[in-house]
């Protein structure tokens, strides 16, 4: 693997994987990656400036946004369309899509977006992480973007990845052509190629739930904990929690794991997002040998009906998400 390479080179070399023949497609990677490394910044001082804590607003799902989450909007919702490369966005901290003005009509991309994933670990200095989801539009280009446009099922997604704000900053992205992931070096302000072609492994005995909800979980996933926490051959299972999706998933997908977030009493439908949360982390999943499902379904394949909707969401190491899916 050629560690020199930068994630702009990449970008190029791939572009005959992308059917993009006008730019469009690599002009909009590179948008998300300078995003990327404006809120790494941010974010590496979040203690030494005002960017921790409440903003005083709540967003349409009744979360209390956080400044950090606010900014992180700001900036990739910024770097995404001044570079009019798509015809409209969709993201956790609006309240419904939004239209770009009318020379983005042309262009052929809508873009979903998690800014700041991990918000209740932005104080504590815990990994989070931000996540997207690339689409090209249904409705005819030159027209304005329309619902439709974003409520499209997970598997025709074009791309999907996320950044990491971690011990180190990474981006992990696929185009449906495998998983590769860039680490920051903050000193140059490049993305180099760190780990290419990732492949979840296909066991492992780390599970990733919040086992405060315990109590309200489905009768099928308290069985599958108790089994995790059965030793088995002298294998016990260890449980990990962030308590940050991305940071959780990135190392069971290194590692081998399952993440779990249930439907429960709190939270009927579970508390993830389809469009800009259970897609993409989806996408990259099986495109890293992994699987990832509702509990009812292959989440790739679920019709999305809502912008904001929720879904039970389990995903990694194809051999514990079935054995998961066994007790349910
Ligand atoms: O605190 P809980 O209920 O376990 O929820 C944690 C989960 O919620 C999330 O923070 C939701 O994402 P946001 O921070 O983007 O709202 C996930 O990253 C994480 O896995
Ligand atoms: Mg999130
Ligand atoms: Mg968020």
């Amino acid at each position: 693997m050629n560690k020199n390479r930068t994630l702009g080179e990449f970008i190029i070399e791939n572009q005959k994987h992308y059917q993009a023949t006008s730019g469009e497609f690599s002009r909009l990677l590179s948008a998300i990656k300078l995003a990327a490394k404006i809120v790494s910044h941010k974010i590496n001082k979040a203690g030494l400036i005002d960017i921790v804590g409440y903003s005083g607003s709540t967003n349409i799902q009744g979360e209390d946004q956080q400044k950090l989450d606010i900014y992180t909007n700001d900036v990739f919702i910024n770097a995404i369309t001044n570079r009019e490369v798509v015809c409209g966005v969709v993201s956790e901290e609006n309240d419904d899509f939004i239209i770009l003005n009318d020379n983005a009509l042309h262009n052929k991309y809508v873009v979903l977006i998690d800014p700041l994933d991990g918000s209740s670990n932005i104080d504590v200095n815990v990994p989070v992480g931000t996540i997207f989801s690339i689409y090209k539009r249904v409705t005819p280009i030159g027209t304005p973007v329309k619902k439709e446009d974003f409520l499209q099922k997970g598997n025709k997604q074009v791309a999907a990845g996320y950044i990491i704000y971690g011990t180190s900053t990474m981006l992990v992205f696929t185009t449906g052509n495998g998983v590769n992931g860039f680490t920051l070096n903050p000193a140059i302000g490049s993305f180099y190629l760190s780990h290419s072609d990732i492949k979840i492994p296909s066991n492992g005995n780390i599970y990733s739930v919040n086992e405060g909800n315990y109590y309200h979980f489905p009768q099928g996933i308290k069985e599958y904990l108790k089994y995790c926490q059965e030793v088995k051959a002298g294998v016990a299972y260890t449980a990990r929690y962030i308590g940050s999706m991305v940071a959780d998933f990135h190392r069971n997908m290194i590692k081998g794991g399952i993440y779990m977030y249930p439907n429960c009493n709190a939270n009927y439908q579970g508390k993830l997002r389809l469009l800009y949360e259970c897609n993409p982390i989806a996408f990259i999943t099986e495109q890293a040998g992994g699987k990832a499902i509702s509990g009812l379904q292959r989440v790739l394949d679920m019709q999305p009906l809502e912008i904001h909707e929720r879904s039970p969401f389990y995903c990694g190491s194809i051999k514990m998400v079935e054995k998961l899916e066994s007790f349910l």
